[in-house]
């Protein structure tokens, strides 16, 4: 279900600050045409927490629309780090969404008996499977390959992006021992070449929205086993990604996308701040020629 790379939409605003439906339909349209199995929509690059319930509901029917017309997967992001809203916010998704995206409970730091509890109970309430998002710089909480072997192992939970900012033991152990049917993604778009090699079958990564075609032959080389062209491929790409997260995604991602007339504004929302010229100028020439 998860194979293959799925793009994690920015989410365009007009200069009057609205969001941008087309921008939105135009880009998701382009990537899935260029090849990615599926869209993720709210996720951290769709700067969820910045947008109203009303605002996010329009995200999601506009990726609903395109994904229904390409048959691709739609993946949406379910923000929140307590059980019970999190279960009432899985079970508010409208149609059209695939999977739901949801974070290991961050701030809180419950322990790993509470994590395993948090997605078992989030499991059986779920109307669609679910992608476990471990990101521990960012939740603050660390989980082991046992705890995900653990809640890997239901029925509800298809698998999980990993974005652990480095290829670490747990990455190993577990993807050396996966539980039945569940899959590993990447995450983190700097590693996603050798998380790939361990056994991901697939990403979810920010800079594709600037080289879709080849992440996604990235994505297609690992899974096919061609390791000489899946490395140099992996070692290109990584030169794109460091330009892009030169500044906190997606700042540059949106700086770079409007310098290609591709979004009405580069905007982005406080406590975000727009990506400087330097890193916007940088991003844009890496992005034409990964190689140099
Ligand atoms: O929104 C996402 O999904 C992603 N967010 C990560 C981040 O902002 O740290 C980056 C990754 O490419 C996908």
């Amino acid at each position: 279900m998860l194979r293959g790379l799925h793009v994690p939409l920015i989410t365009p605003f007009t200069s009057s600050g609205e969001v941008a439906v087309d921008a939105i339909e135009k880009l998701a349209s382009d990537y899935l045409d260029q090849g990615a199995a599926g869209l993720v929509a709210l996720g951290t690059t769709g700067e969820v927490a910045a947008l109203d319930p009303g605002e996010r509901e329009l995200v999601i029917e506009a990726c609903a629309r395109v994904c229904a017309e390409r048959q691709a997967l739609l993946t949406v992001g379910v923000t929140g780090n307590d059980t019970r809203s999190t279960a009432r916010a899985l079970q508010g998704l409208p149609s059209g969404v695939g999977a739901a995206l949801v974070t290991v409970p961050y701030f809180l730091r419950p322990g790993e008996r509470g994590v395993i509890a948090h997605f078992e109970a989030l499991a059986e309430a779920t109307p669609v499977p679910l992608v476990i998002y471990h990101i521990p710089y960012r939740t603050g909480q660390a989980v082991g390959a046992a705890t995900f072997r653990q809640v890997g192992a239901h029925p509800m939970i298809a698998g999980m992006k990993y974005a652990a900012g480095g290829i670490d033991q747990d990455a190993v152990d577990l993807l050396g021992d996966l539980p039945e049917g569940f899959e590993v993604v990447g995450g983190d778009d700097a590693f996603i070449s050798p998380l790939l090699a361990l056994g991901a079958v697939g990403g979810i990564l920010a800079s594709a929205h600037l080289q879709t075609r080849g992440y996604v032959e990235l994505v297609e080389a690992w899974n096919a086993g061609d390791a000489a062209r899946a490395r140099a491929l992996g070692h290109r790409l990584a030169r794109l990604s460091a330009a892009l997260f030169a500044e906190p995604n997606p700042t540059v991602i949106k700086g770079v996308l409007h310098a290609q007339g591709l979004i009405p504004t580069p905007d982005v929302r406080l406590p975000l701040v727009p990506a400087g010229e330097a890193a916007v100028s940088q991003a844009r020439l890496v992005a034409v020629h990964p190689g140099e």
